[in-house]
């Protein structure tokens, strides 16, 4: 028997402090998906070049797309695609894994083999037919990775960090403590290893809350200072140790400052996610926002801070709601039966929520208008006005960078809106997405549960 794991990762959706958790001043409420990326990895000695190791990273699901990748440590492990096939997220991944363990991979088998699998809502559903075993099952597409369109669960964060845990599980096998993704320490080592090769990938500093939920699940998530990756020295041949050293300082010393506090929505309430099948560019969005951010100080400082104390009502709303779950969870049934048949009664635990999410939508609508960027544009407005007539929702938000590419609602667990909602001319360009929040971050898979899906 050779070398066989596999390992998964969640999605993400971002509710509340999307644009604001740029800054490492602002906290994000972050919600961990049951839609998940899957790396199952091998290894093995075979005949290769003296020193040089080859990662073949597979994605069936995508016409079979292929990289094949060299490294050397006299190269410093810059990977070299052996047909000139480019794929950023991968090769970073490669390249910091590596020389994360550059004094301990003599030892390492020189062929690795990596097969990556993405559950069904990731990608646009169109074309597709299923794969599927006794515990899995997958969507194959007649397309590469590059042309199936995305509904935003963040697949490049979960990619980077399932790839990150299998190949560091490889590279670690020699070591005293094998990768066991149930170790705080190993976590942190494959969660900051992560964040470096998705900021190089990305070419951008983006918040990071997506390889943090991909991690550690669902999190209230401040985000590192920008300067810790950008600061990285860049691999020079000819001091090819130096850029080992500085990763390594930074992986396990430096200390980031994150906050990834495990959180869970509140009990009997759950996500749902509808996919309204148009696309954003968050990069776009971002860069407008930050345009109007510079430009209007000190009111945008003041639209920020009102938009924070509003998600921290959102956030400290939550928490009191699982709380009462536990004091008092007769009087918490009432106040969830209330979402499902109105009497009339109002309950202020929902309403405090209910108007901070409000209060929250009204000031994106004014950064919508005033920077040209479509964080809430007025037809994702109409559909979550609408989304708050239907039965059981407590609120609703364009989730992440907003725009025009999914609604997220918060709604009690017997909520159907699929039912509710089949054959609306108001609904007909939504897809509610199979998804739910999920209990975990990064987790060992049994590599046995993917036999014949490849
Ligand atoms: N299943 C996969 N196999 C290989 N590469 C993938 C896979 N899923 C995502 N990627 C990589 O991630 C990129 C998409 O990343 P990005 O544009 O950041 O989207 P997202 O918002 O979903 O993270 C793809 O172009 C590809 O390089
Ligand atoms: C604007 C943001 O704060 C949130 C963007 O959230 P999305 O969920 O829209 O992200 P993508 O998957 O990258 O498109 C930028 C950030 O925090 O990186």
């Amino acid at each position: 028997m050779g070398y066989n794991r596999a390992f998964s990762a969640p999605g993400k959706a971002l509710l509340v402090g999307g644009y604001l958790v740029l800054d490492s001043r602002y906290k994000a409420y972050v919600i961990a998906l049951s839609s998940r990326m899957h790396a199952v990895v091998s290894a093995a000695n075979e005949a290769n070049a003296e020193g040089s190791y080859r990662v073949l990273v597979t994605s069936a699901q995508f016409n079979d797309d292929q990289w094949s990748y060299t490294v050397s440590k006299k190269e410093g492990f810059l990977p070299a695609e052996d047909n000139n096939r480019t794929n950023p997220f991968i090769e970073q991944v490669i390249f910091n894994v590596f020389n994360y363990f550059f004094d301990n991979v003599e030892q390492v088998p020189n062929v690795i083999r990596i097969q990556i699998f993405s559950d069904p809502e990731y990608h646009s559903q169109e074309n597709t037919y299923v794969v599927s075993n006794k515990y899995k099952h997958f969507n194959f597409h007649k397309k590469g990775i590059t042309d199936v369109p995305k509904t935003g669960l963040g697949s490049s964060a979960g990619l980077v960090t399932v790839l990150t845990a299998a190949l560091c599980s490889v590279l670690m096998e020699e070591s005293l403590t094998p990768l066991n993704a149930t170790n705080a320490e190993h976590l942190k080592i494959v969660h900051n290893l992560a964040q470096v090769a998705h900021c190089q990938a990305q070419g951008k500093i983006g918040s990071g809350f997506d390889v943090a939920a991909a991690t550690y699940g669902s999190i209230l998530y401040n985000r590192f200072a920008p300067d810790l990756v950008s600061d990285l020295p860049k691999m020079n041949p000819k001091h090819i140790r130096q850029y080992h050293r500085a990763l390594v300082a930074l992986v396990e010393r430096i200390d980031w400052n994150i906050s990834t506090e495990r959180i869970k929505l509140p009990r009997g309430l759950k996500l749902i996610m509808g996919d309204v099948n148009s696309g954003s560019e968050t990069v776009k969005l971002v860069a407008k926002v930050k345009r109007w951010y510079q430009e209007n100080l000190p009111r945008s400082l003041e639209i920020y801070e009102k938009i924070n104390d509003n998600n921290m009502k959102v956030i400290v709303g939550f928490s009191k709601l699982n709380q009462l779950s536990e004091t008092n969870p007769e009087y918490y049934k009432k106040i969830l039966e209330s979402l499902i048949q109105p009497s009339g009664k109002k309950y202020v635990e929902l309403e405090e929520i209910q108007d901070a999410v409000n209060t929250i939508r009204e000031q994106f609508r004014i950064i919508t208008q005033e920077s040209g960027a479509d964080v809430e544009p007025s037809i994702q407005t109409e559909l979550l006005d609408a989304c708050m007539n239907l039965k059981g929702v407590l609120t609703g938000v364009v989730p992440g960078a907003g725009g025009y590419d999914a609604i997220s609602l918060i709604a009690t667990e017997n909520t159907e809106l699929f039912q509710e909602t089949e054959n609306r001319e108001d609904f007909k360009n939504v897809s509610w997405l199979k998804i739910k929040q999920a209990d975990l971050g990064l987790m060992e898979e049994d590599y046995l549960h993917y036999k014949g899906l490849e």
